[in-house]
């Protein structure tokens, strides 16, 4: 798998598991958030309408409270005066209050005046005591009770919700005392009002907060007062009730249809919150993979393009380019150092393989290939070709005398003296065998060769280097064979040879210590 595949695969993973990651971070930490704050808010406004509702109660009482602790419902509640009911009991009173039942009492709880009222919202009103104030009386009867003569007179009253005509009735009770607050009491005064669509209706306007109501049920009536009745309706709306007591008797239970913007916020936010997260990743691992293709890859691509066309072409002169300057810069550095190192090993090697290692003079190998390369240039140019065949003389009786070790320092000497003698640079100093050596010399005649032969014998003479078992003289000295031709396809490389090797040979026979020039035999030449 390449490091780009390994790469890309990485990035891909790390994507997912971040998307994932914020996923799960969203669904189980900011969505319940979410959830949270929609439950507060929904207890909150579902707390509103109770208020709201106690409130109205509490309305209810305080004007219970102004006609019960009065001296004329006093006086009245006893003797049941015509007078008091002409001037105060009439219906616009109540319609002015909005109270649809008002009752006085005696203190047995039967009506001394008791009236059930409906006040349409066209205006008018319908009597419906006859229809009503049996029920109301039956409802309500027993509540008085509840009020304990013994409290103080403002902390005398009751209050509650009873069902009337299937529709609930607020109402609030007190007992019938003087406007100074005292007793006996005398009866109860009873206000109440329906609880009806239109006071709903006109409660909600008030508090901007539909509502509906709903008698308690018997799991109600048992339950905690403070009971929150959540429900998701659908995705958009939520329906929270709550049970509302008076006195810690459950009394009725609201209920209010909430919208679930809160909710849906968050499941927006966890949407396009996850979603740009993917997006982002997507956009960050495309960003990625391209930076890393042209930070990394591309400079690898690079760098293995050019070691390849270095070991395809096998020139170790070509060197890596360096096209950063981080660690693939480095590791181009590194392979050019590497390069750098073959090129001298190769050079070394090309050296080792082509010099005699104890003269330094061209090896056989490497005169081969000279002789063949100057022979095929001067087929072409006509010039000559001119070889010598140096000997030193007598050199087994040297090495017998003055050792191997002496006899390799003179070796080197002579080579020193050969390799100076070589003016051009297409001329060669060779090892030809053991103390014999080969010189070439291209474009050289046979007279310039011949004087060189000459400085040569004299420079050993001069070297003066001792040999005083010698038959010749008491130093080294030479013998050397010289053959000259212009080289043509009719003659070999090795005719040249023979007759440089005839002309040694010829002055080994007459003494030594000189040089003589032999031509190639015209018979060697190729019919
Ligand atoms: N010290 C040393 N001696 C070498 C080396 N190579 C060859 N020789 C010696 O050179 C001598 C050559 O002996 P021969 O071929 O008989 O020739 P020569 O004694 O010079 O006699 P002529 O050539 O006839 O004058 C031998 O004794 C070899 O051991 C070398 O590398 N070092």
């Amino acid at each position: 798998m390449s490091i780009s595949a390994k790469t890309t695969v990485m990035i891909l993973l790390m994507g997912i598991l971040l998307s994932l990651s914020a996923f799960y971070i969203q669904r189980s930490i900011v969505y319940p958030a979410f959830q949270e704050i929609e439950v507060d808010y929904a207890q909150n406004n579902i707390d509103r309408v109770v208020r709201r509702l106690d409130a109205q109660r509490k309305t209810i009482d305080l004007t219970v409270y102004d006609w019960s602790a009065w001296n004329d419902t006093y006086t009245f509640i006893q003797s049941g005066r015509q007078e008091y009911i002409d001037s105060n009991l009439y219906p616009d009173t109540f319609l002015n209050f909005g109270f649809d039942v008002a009752l006085f009492l005696n203190l047995d709880q039967e009506p001394v005046w008791g009236r059930v009222f409906d006040f349409p919202s066209d205006g008018g009103y319908v009597d419906l005591t006859d229809s009503y104030l049996d029920e109301v009386l039956s409802a309500t009867k027993g509540f008085a009770e509840r009020i304990d003569p013994e409290d103080d007179i403002d902390d005398q009253k009751t209050s509650g919700i009873v069902v009337v005509g299937g529709i609930p009735v607020l109402f609030a009770m007190r007992p019938i005392v003087r406007s100074d607050g005292s007793g006996p009491r005398k009866g109860y005064v009873l206000f109440g009002q329906f609880l009806d669509d239109e006071l709903i209706s006109e409660l909600s306007e008030q508090i901007v907060q539909d509502f509906s109501i709903q008698p308690v049920s018997k799991t109600d009536a048992t339950a905690s007062p403070d009971n929150y009745t959540l429900e998701a309706i659908n995705r958009r709306a939520l329906s929270a009730s709550r049970i509302y007591s008076i006195d810690g008797t459950p009394s009725l239970r609201a209920t209010a249809i909430l919208p679930r913007s809160i909710t849906e916020l968050g499941r927006d936010i966890t949407f396009y919150g996850v979603a740009l997260l993917v997006l982002l990743c997507t956009i960050l691992a495309v960003a990625l993979l391209a930076l890393f293709r042209w930070i990394i890859i591309k400079p690898i691509m690079g760098l293995k393009a050019d070691i390849s066309g270095i070991s395809n072409a096998m020139d170790y002169s070509l060197r890596a380019n360096i096209r950063n300057n981080d660690e693939i810069g480095a590791l181009s550095r590194e392979f050019n150092s590497m390069l750098e190192m073959i090129e001298r090993a190769n050079a070394e090697l090309k050296r080792l393989s082509e010099h005699d290692p104890l003269t330094g003079l061209s090896n056989r190998l490497a005169l081969e290939k000279k002789l063949e390369q100057a022979w095929e240039i001067l087929c072409r140019t006509g010039d000559p070709l001119t070889i010598m065949l140096v000997d030193i003389d007598h050199f087994k009786l040297y090495n017998d005398r003055y050792g191997h070790q002496a006899g390799d320092k003179s070796l080197k000497r002579v080579a020193k003296i050969l390799a100076d003698a070589m003016q051009r640079k297409s001329d060669m100093a060779a090892r030809y065998g053991g103390e014999e050596f080969l010189l070439v010399l291209p474009g050289t005649g046979a007279d310039d060769a011949m004087a060189i032969a000459a400085s040569i014998r004299e420079q050993i003479i001069a070297e003066k280097i001792e040999h005083d078992c010698s038959p010749v003289e008491p130093f080294l000295t030479v013998s050397i064979g010289i053959s000259s031709v212009v080289p043509h396809s009719d003659l070999e490389m090795g005719d040249l040879i023979r007759a440089a090797d005839r002309a040694l040979y010829m002055v080994k026979g007459s003494g030594r210590n000189s040089f003589r020039y032999e031509p190639v035999d015209p018979a060697s030449q190729k019919q």
